[in-house]
């Protein structure tokens, strides 16, 4: 039996991360969790699994949901809160799935302790990858990917040995506007940019997704995960998302990942890892339905944020921070229709041509950075 503490359990992931859990009782319990402020959500997830901690985005949430239920739950609120609960000290995995670089702290002290990470939460490799892998080896603690691209190169590579592996292929669906040439993208809505082809996610993954900046990301969590240098890791487009990322070997051999587009496959392998589980209700690949499977040749130019991402990454350091606070502050931006689409782009370009590399950052120069990235985006809009 598992002891889970979910961070970000009102979330896409987090729903789904719960439905896995409910599915095998037997195998996995839920201790403690944390959301943000969906505190509707949040009630009908602690009347169903009644944990014994919760953390909330507000003061004023905690107060409110200590009087609804008594004694019978501890809420904590805040950064604290979210610490505590990845803390919680019967808890044995964490599943990470909040959505921003407020993962770090909470993932960094949880590796502290001990406890077995379940990552989705890509912003805290790419914001601090260097910190979060050392303390992993340095705890001797599992960092196991959630997201499916990761998941996927982690069943691929299977043990094999590093020096074995010729390049990882990470897929991209291409998101909401892959058949848009670049001017078609002026004054695209946000209720387009949310309308992903294959996943229903989270509104800045979604958006993420529609700019390539996810695929960005994801070059740079598995630079981390993998220990595989940039020169080695590539993206091609696949459109139907099914296969979910490949390996390519020295003696030419490709080993690619298949499913259907079900998050439920990668949230529970790194829960059960190395063991599987049947997953209730899964629909099963039956590749005649597809047909065909279509792979093109990544073009930079029309995917800017990708040639960013690699280049942050190649830079290294607090460039990654930089990247990963602007996008956060620049998708946040695009959400409330404060700026186009194209403009996203546009700032974390400005925010990384400003920035001064710092080149093995501490905790708190990455803090820092990260809030210093984010006013500067702000100032950008007057
Ligand atoms: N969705 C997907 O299929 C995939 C997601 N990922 C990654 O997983 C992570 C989560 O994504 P997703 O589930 O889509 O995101 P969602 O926006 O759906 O959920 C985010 C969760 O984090 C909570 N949260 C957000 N901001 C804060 C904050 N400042 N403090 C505390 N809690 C906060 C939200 O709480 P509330 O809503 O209550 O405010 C919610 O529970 C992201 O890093 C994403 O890139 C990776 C692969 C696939
Ligand atoms: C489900 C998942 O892991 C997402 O990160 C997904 O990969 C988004 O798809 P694209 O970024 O390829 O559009
Ligand atoms: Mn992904």
């Amino acid at each position: 039996m598992k002891s889970i503490s979910l961070l970000g359990a009102t979330g896409s992931i987090g729903i789904q991360t719960l439905d896995v859990i409910e599915a095998h009782p037997e195998h996995f319990v839920l201790t403690a969790l944390s959301f943000g402020k969906n505190v509707d959500k949040g009630i009908e997830i602690i009347r169903k699994f009644k944990p014994a901690l919760v953390a909330v985005s507000s003061k004023e949430d905690a107060v409110k949901l200590r009087t609804l239920f008594g004694n019978e739950v501890s809420f904590v609120y805040g950064q604290e809160g979210l610490i505590e609960v990845a803390l919680h000290p019967s808890v044995d995995v964490v599943v990470n799935a909040v959505m921003g670089s407020v993962g770090l702290h909470p993932t960094l002290q949880a590796i502290a302790a001990g406890k077995q990470i379940a990552l989705a939460n890509k912003e805290t490799l790419v914001t601090a990858g260097h910190l979060v892998m050392e303390a992993a080896r340095a705890h001797n603690v599992a960092v196991l990917p959630v997201d499916s691209e990761h998941s996927a190169i982690f069943q691929c590579l299977n043990g094999e040995r590093s020096e074995d592996v010729e390049r990882l292929i990470l897929t991209a669906s291409g998101g909401s506007f892959r058949e848009y040439t670049r001017p078609q993208l002026e004054g695209v809505t946000v209720e387009q940019a949310l309308n992903h082809p294959n996943w229903s996610m989270g509104a800045k993954i979604t958006i993420d997704s529609a700019t390539m900046m996810n695929k960005g990301l994801e070059v740079i969590e598995a630079h981390w995960l993998f220990q595989m240098p940039y020169e080695k890791i590539d993206v091609v487009l696949h459109k139907e998302s099914i296969i979910h990322s490949m390996v390519e070997y020295v003696d030419g051999s490709t080993i690619a990942h298949l499913g259907n587009p079900d998050m439920r496959v990668p949230i529970q392998y790194a829960l059960t890892y190395p063991d599987r589980l049947h997953i209730p209700r899964a629909k099963k690949l039956n590749l005649w339905e597809y047909g065909q499977l279509h792979f093109a040749k990544m073009d930079y130019d029309r995917f800017t944020c990708l040639k960013l991402a690699y280049e942050a990454g190649k830079r290294g350091g607090t460039m990654t921070t930089v990247l990963n606070a602007a996008n956060e502050a620049a998708v946040q931006l695009f959400l409330e229709g404060k700026i186009s689409f194209l403009a996203i782009e546009a700032f974390i370009e400005k925010a990384l041509e400003t920035h001064d590399l710092i080149e093995r950052p501490s905790l708190e120069e990455i803090t820092k950075v990260d809030e210093e990235t984010r006013r500067y985006v702000q100032s950008l809009l007057s």
